[in-house]
């Protein structure tokens, strides 16, 4: 037996049985090929064959390719509101973009040595980042002894991180970490770059735990 060039496109249209909306008469291929419904709530199937001249039993229908069911999806926007739009993907400016940035981004260039990759690098090397020898509980009078920039520390939702470290490699630059020393700066840095995956960027800088007294 000789293999058809190309496997009939099959469709199948699952319309809900309360709504009368598609009364369209089903054609003789349709006829022939109309699915039994397994269950018995009453699911209308219509399935229809893009080339008239194949006869397929439903069976065999089925096991050539599993039907294809047709969802209604809004189409996109044109391109121009899509760019414009804050649900464009990859978001503007945002950290899968090559180029092109949001108006008003700060980010700084970063000295030799100090690119995320190098600090990947860095917290892989088995050097202590944190300063201290194990994980404690700090109120925001301890956070605030350490707002220095060669001693800097922050909380960010709940956990205190030492990022004396991190200063050099921070894409916003020195002076917009700096604006978090010694605080709680959980809602700086969730208004700036709530994407920033701080959990695994800061695992090694992470000294403790936040609470209100000890
Ligand atoms: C005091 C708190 C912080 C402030 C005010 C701040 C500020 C900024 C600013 C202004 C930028 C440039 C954003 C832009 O316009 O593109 C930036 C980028 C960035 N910051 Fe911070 N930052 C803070 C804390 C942190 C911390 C603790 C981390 C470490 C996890 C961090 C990681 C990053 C990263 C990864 C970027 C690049 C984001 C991107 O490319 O999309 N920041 N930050």
């Amino acid at each position: 037996m000789s293999i058809p060039p190309r496997i009939p496109e099959l469709k199948l249209d699952v319309s809900d049985s309360d709504s009368d909306s598609d009364d369209r008469p089903l054609n003789e291929d349709m006829k022939n090929l109309k699915l039994a419904s397994t269950s018995s709530e009453s699911i209308t199937s219509s399935l229809s064959v893009s080339s008239s001249s194949s006869t397929l039993s439903p069976a065999s229908a089925h096991a050539a390719r599993p039907p294809s069911v047709t969802f209604k999806v809004p189409l996109p926007p044109n391109k121009t509101k899509v760019e414009n739009s804050l649900n464009a993907f990859p978001m503007l400016g945002g950290p899968q973009r090559a180029g092109g940035s949001l108006p008003g981004r700060r980010k700084v260039p970063l000295g030799p040595g100090f690119s995320p990759l190098d600090w990947a690098r860095l917290t892989m090397s088995g050097q202590n980042l944190r300063g201290v020898s194990q994980l404690a509980r700090y109120t925001l009078e301890d956070v605030a002894q350490h707002k220095k920039r060669d001693d800097l520390w922050m909380a960010i939702q709940g956990k205190v991180y030492n990022v004396t470290q991190y200063v050099k490699f921070h894409p916003g630059g020195a002076g917009q970490l700096m604006r978090g020393a010694g605080k709680d700066a959980t809602e700086l840095f969730m208004k700036v770059h709530p994407w920033v995956n701080i959990d695994s960027l800061l695992e090694k800088c992470h000294v403790g735990y936040l609470v209100k007294d000890k």
